[in-house]
């Protein structure tokens, strides 16, 4: 495959931090093995190759920090996740100083829109609410993430495999910050609920406080800019993509809660 390939952008990761929590071995399997193999043929075939990777491997803030991550952050992940994605990117680089590879590295912050899986935490909120049960917030729900719509990412994406600096590693972000409860407030106010109608649960064990990226070098450099910063009206249309796309989703939702009731989440 990788052969008849202009270019391998490797997107694919176990990605969820409480799956690792709970069972840390195929995060190993995929994210370090995996991209062990693929770089390994992307070296063998002379292809040009871009790494897919997570703010995660940055820790995270406290939540009154004024720093965000940029490129010279140091590594300093905290969960079995995003150790094996820090592991991958540390792989990537090696084999680009070692043997030449032609490879660039992406460190996200967290995505939303159409088609995510419904164990994430928006269309967790999303499809509970269409099932008529309550938001499940982790905690105090104080927690901040950096939200970006996923075509913003896959825009971003597409310039660094355009004009990006082989060797370099570019953050992607879209000035998203927001906390957990925020986020369910406002999703209950789309789908025409109460603003308090959901439910503390435990906490994730381990739970990063706050990811905030400064894609400066992104902007700068390749001219990028994030196309959906109105984060109400993406947060609408993405309730109405699982409003009418029951089908996609409807198969995995059952035995995702099941995982989640087992840890009282
Ligand atoms: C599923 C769920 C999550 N949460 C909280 C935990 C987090 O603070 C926040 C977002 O949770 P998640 O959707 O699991 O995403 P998070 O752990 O931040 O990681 C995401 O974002 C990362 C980029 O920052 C990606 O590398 C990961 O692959 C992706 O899963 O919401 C809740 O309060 N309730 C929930 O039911």
């Amino acid at each position: 495959m990788v052969a008849d390939a202009d270019v391998v952008v490797h997107y694919a990761a176990e990605s969820h931090n409480d799956n690792s929590l709970h069972d840390p071995r195929p995060f190993l399997d995929t994210n370090i093995i995996g991209t062990y193999t693929l770089i390994e043929a992307a070296r063998n075939h002379n292809k040009r190759f871009h790494h897919i990777s997570t703010d995660e491997v940055y820790g995270d803030l406290e939540l009154d920090d004024p720093e965000r991550f940029t490129e010279q952050t140091p590594y300093n992940p905290s969960s079995p996740y995003s150790s094996t994605k820090a592991g991958s990117d540390l792989l990537v680089r090696a084999w680009v100083r070692s043997f030449g590879l032609q490879a660039t590295i992406s460190n996200c912050s967290n995505n939303y829109g159409p088609y995510q899986h419904v164990e994430k935490f928006i269309p967790r909120q999303i499809t509970n609410v269409i099932d008529g049960i309550r938001p499940k917030l982790y905690g105090k729900g104080e927690n901040v993430r950096d939200w970006i719509h996923a075509n913003d990412h896959s825009s971003a994406v597409l310039a660094i495999i355009a004009e990006g600096t082989i060797g370099e590693t570019y953050l992607i972000g879209a000035d998203g910050e927001k906390n957990n409860k925020e986020v369910v407030e406002l999703i209950l106010k789309h789908m025409g609920q109460s603003p308090d109608a959901y439910d503390h649960v435990v906490d994730r064990p381990g739970h990063d406080l706050r990811y905030a990226i400064d894609s400066t070098k992104l902007r700068n450099e390749l001219g990028w800019e994030p196309q959906f910063s109105n984060f109400d009206a993406g947060i609408e249309n993405t309730i109405a993509w699982y409003r009418n796309n029951e089908q996609w989703w409807r198969p995995q939702k059952a035995a995702t809660e099941a995982k989640y009731k087992e840890q009282g989440q």
